[in-house]
């Protein structure tokens, strides 16, 4: 029996009665020792879903799906669960090298970076909102010498992979109506949102789709939503097509190597473990890497694909020298702030989700549990600090949650956010619980960030997490712009939309910046580098260049430069991160390389 049945039927069994045949267990297979498949995709995450969903909708092509983690079960269903997912063994748990600038005072002071182990990867993990970005964002990847990456060239897959279940967004031609990806606003309506749409409308922004035809402006998130429920890409792409005969997915089984003869530099397999036990596989036709910016970058090292000079130390034999790991990108975000209003029924902290009556309307996909990750808005803004040319394009987000961490009575967001106990109760101790039951959240998210980190490796052992440097910060224009991004946020609290509510900003100076003046610019700063959190958004270790660029590791068809038969879809692909949520982005370049491996192969004109 598959240890993780018990999960897999509760899953089943709170999953809206009678169950959508989309939905259900996806059957585990252990391929036999050297068993040949036609394409082996390694990680069933956001991509790897999809491309396994594309590549078997040709019958006489056999495609083995191989991933690290095991099932989705009934929690990570719950969009407002979404932090405590990252505290499961969902997580593979990788932390960053500590950080001149960031994450000063968190535990460990590292930064967390959660990583979905699971089917579905990082979208079970993930705050469900989906964001596709601005369209110059891709027109820059097709500038870079990038054909067939702009906007006009890649809309076809935001709309190929979705399902739009907004109604007033259904006729709109920048969204589609046939995909396997239900994109749903929650049905619980907070009634902050009202009141932060009143707040824009007051500073002169609209309420807009920020996926249409003009991102700037006020919204309500759209998310990956089916019902009420999180629709992964597990979810979504992978369980509809679990009966197909040419699709084999072996879970709980973590690839260590990819198999490249090293005369030829041609890929023949992948070489893994599960149960304790070392197979190999072959492919036939090619190997596509979907672990994502951490997992792929890490086994093209593990394989001699990456920078002779750090492979050498490694004691790796390079086959193919190629810059993997450079170009790390992320959003960070700064989110210790809270907001106190006079009405506690303004606001969702975590004993109003774990109340029966939350429980129960949530069984009927309804409530506050289906708040996506407790967002309630979005808004997309421009800071003086920008230098973009492109001037329709925000360098800055605001998340607004209907709860804060002040709220965090259980300590489940402490957690995924790495906030010490200790900090928590010197910051928020001094508020009496029933203060802190009428607080929310309003955090700048860095969208445009000119921070590059880098990703390496600590020893040629796979099961040693990687050596993650994101550098937040090291360019202090990012600073500059997070702290634009709070002000912003104090004009938004001090509308008359707020103001009707009292609404203050909790005044408690953060350990190690009490020496500054409260609310000035080097107080935030201070602040925003003690507890600075990712959005978990990285990208770009496997850089899309064309062949002669020397910061390439893929070809703008995604195929690994200078090997044969190895393709690279994922985040790590990025050649820059777009201003947006990073997973539809994701599922756009899946549908795309799916397209272009069917193109390769003579079966697509
Ligand atoms: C906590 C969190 C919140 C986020 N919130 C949002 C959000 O609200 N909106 C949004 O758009 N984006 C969000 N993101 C980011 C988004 O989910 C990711 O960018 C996206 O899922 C990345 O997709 P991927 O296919 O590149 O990688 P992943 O989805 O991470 O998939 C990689 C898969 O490969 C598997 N794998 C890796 N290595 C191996 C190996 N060696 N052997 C076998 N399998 C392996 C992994 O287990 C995983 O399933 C969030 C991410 C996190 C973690």
């Amino acid at each position: 029996l598959d240890a993780n049945f018990f999960f897999d039927y509760w899953t089943d069994l709170f999953r809206p009665w009678p169950l959508n045949p989309k939905e259900g267990f996806v059957q585990d297979y252990t391929p036999k020792h050297r068993e040949e498949f036609d394409f082996i995709v390694v990680g069933a995450g956001s991509a790897g879903c999809v491309i396994a969903n594309r590549l078997t909708e040709v019958p006489q092509w056999k495609v083995l799906l191989i991933e690290a983690g095991g099932n989705e079960n009934f929690f990570s269903d719950v969009p407002i669960f979404a932090s405590f997912l990252s505290m499961t063994p969902m997580n593979w748990g990788y932390t960053s090298e500590p950080e001149p600038r960031a994450c000063k005072d968190l535990r460990g002071k590292v930064c967390f970076l959660p990583r979905g182990k699971v089917l579905g990867g990082s979208s079970v993990l993930n705050f469900l909102i989906y964001q596709r970005g601005h369209p110059e964002d891709y027109n820059d990847w097709a500038r870079m010498g990038n054909p067939g990456w702009s906007y006009d060239d890649i809309l076809q897959y935001f709309k190929k992979s979705e399902n739009i279940k907004i109604d007033e967004l259904k006729n709109s031609s920048y969204h589609g109506r046939n995909g396997y990806l239900d994109i749903d606003h929650a049905p619980y309506k907070s009634p902050l949102e009202k009141v932060f749409r009143k707040a824009g409308e007051e500073l002169g922004y609209e309420r807009r789709d920020p996926n249409g035809e003009h991102m700037m402006g006020f919204s309500k998130p759209q998310a990956t939503m089916r019902n009420g429920r999180r629709c992964s890409s597990s979810k979504a792409f992978l369980e509809p097509v679990r009966f197909r005969r040419n699709l084999k997915v072996t879970k709980h089984t973590i690839v260590t190597k990819i198999l490249i003869k090293p005369q030829t530099k041609t890929i023949y397999g992948v070489e893994f473990i599960k149960r304790n036990k070392r197979y190999r596989v072959l492919a036939r036709r090619e190997v596509i890497l979907s672990a994502g910016t951490i997992g792929s970058a890490q086994l093209l090292m593990l394989s001699g694909v990456g920078p002779t000079e750090h492979l050498e130390k490694m004691g790796i034999r390079t086959l193919v020298d190629l810059p993997v790991g450079y170009n790390l990108q992320d959003h960070v975000t700064f989110s210790g702030n809270a907001f106190i209003v006079n009405d506690s029924r303004l606001c969702v902290n975590d004993l109003t989700a774990a109340s029966p009556f939350s429980a129960a309307s949530y069984m009927t996909g309804k409530g506050p549990l289906t708040l996506p990750g407790g967002a309630a808005g979005l808004a997309f803004i421009r800071t003086n600090v920008s230098n973009d040319s492109v001037a329709s394009r925000p360098d800055m987000e605001l998340v607004m949650g209907a709860g804060s961490l002040a709220g965090d009575f259980i300590g489940i967001l402490r957690s995924l956010l790495g906030v010490t106990d200790k900090w928590f109760w010197k910051v928020y101790g001094t508020l009496p619980p029933k203060v802190r039951w009428r607080t929310f959240s309003l955090n700048p998210v860095l969208i445009r960030p000119r921070s590059v980190g880098r990703l390496m490796l600590r020893s040629s052992n796979f099961f040693d997490h990687p050596r993650i440097q994101p550098n937040y910060f090291s360019d202090l224009n990012d600073l500059k712009a997070m702290v634009q991004g709070v002000r912003m946020i104090e004009n938004i609290i001090g509308t008359k939309a707020f103001q009707q509510y009292n609404t203050k900003l909790h005044d408690i100076p953060f350990p190690g910046c009490e020496h500054l003046i409260f609310d000035s610019d080097e107080y935030w700063e201070c602040a925003i580098m003690q507890t600075s959190i990712t959005l978990d958004h990285q990208v770009g270790t496997c850089k899309m260049a064309p062949t002669g660029d020397p910061t390439g590791v893929v070809s703008p068809r995604l195929l690994v430069h200078g090997v044969k038969g190895l393709r690279i879809a994922d985040a790590s692909i990025m050649p820059r991160i777009p201003a947006s949520h990073t997973h539809a982005p994701v599922v756009m370049i899946a549908e795309k390389a799916a397209d272009m491996i069917k193109e390769d192969w003579g079966y697509l004109n």
